[in-house]
């Protein structure tokens, strides 16, 4: 890791309903153009899993509890000739309160859970997504060339080492 690398803390969070995950088309900033969960950075001082329940409620509208939000991955992700290193937390919640809302961040949409739109999501989704979907507790890292392009990734149990 860089002397100079900064690591900025993001929540990220896939709502399930029966056989189908919420993914929002993201209208702007990192990652605009692909469909992702819902998420954004950590203000300071801000618990993890409270932000991630701010994000949501934010972004599409939903009220979820941090009870009900299960802390299921740990992915750090670098970018070639970029200092700052992305620590995304992912959170999985199937209990949901409240009505979907578009945001001016967002355009919600449900998705097949066997089916969500790799072509136009993070090329890391579907290495990963196998592992959330079967609710797998894991931790990764990825290199990214740019936004589109893995240089090299590790994936493991969160409790092996
Ligand atoms: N699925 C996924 N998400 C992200 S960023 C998630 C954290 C975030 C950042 C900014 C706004 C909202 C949410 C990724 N970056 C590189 N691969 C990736 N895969």
């Amino acid at each position: 890791i860089p002397v100079n690398a900064k690591i900025k803390v993001f929540t990220l969070a896939l709502l399930n309903k029966d056989d189908e995950i919420l993914l929002g088309l993201k209208k702007r900033g990192l990652g605009e153009g692909l469909w992702n969960g819902f998420g954004g950075k950590v203000d300071p001082g801000e618990e993890i899993v409270d932000a991630a329940v701010r994000e949501v409620k934010e972004e599409c509208g939903l009220t979820v509890l941090p009870t009900d939000m299960e802390n299921l991955a740990v992915i750090h992700f670098e970018f070639v000739d970029d200092p700052v290193i992305l620590e995304v937390h992912v959170f999985k919640c199937s209990k949901l309160a409240g009505v979907v809302e578009e945001s001016d961040e967002m355009s919600p949409k449900w998705f097949p859970r066997d089916n969500v739109p790799h072509s136009q999501m993070w090329p890391d989704d579907e290495v990963w997504y196998p592992l959330y979907l079967s609710g797998t507790k894991f931790r990764a890292y990825f290199l990214f060339q740019g936004y589109k392009t893995i240089l090299s990734y590790i994936i493991r149990d969160f409790y092996d080492h």
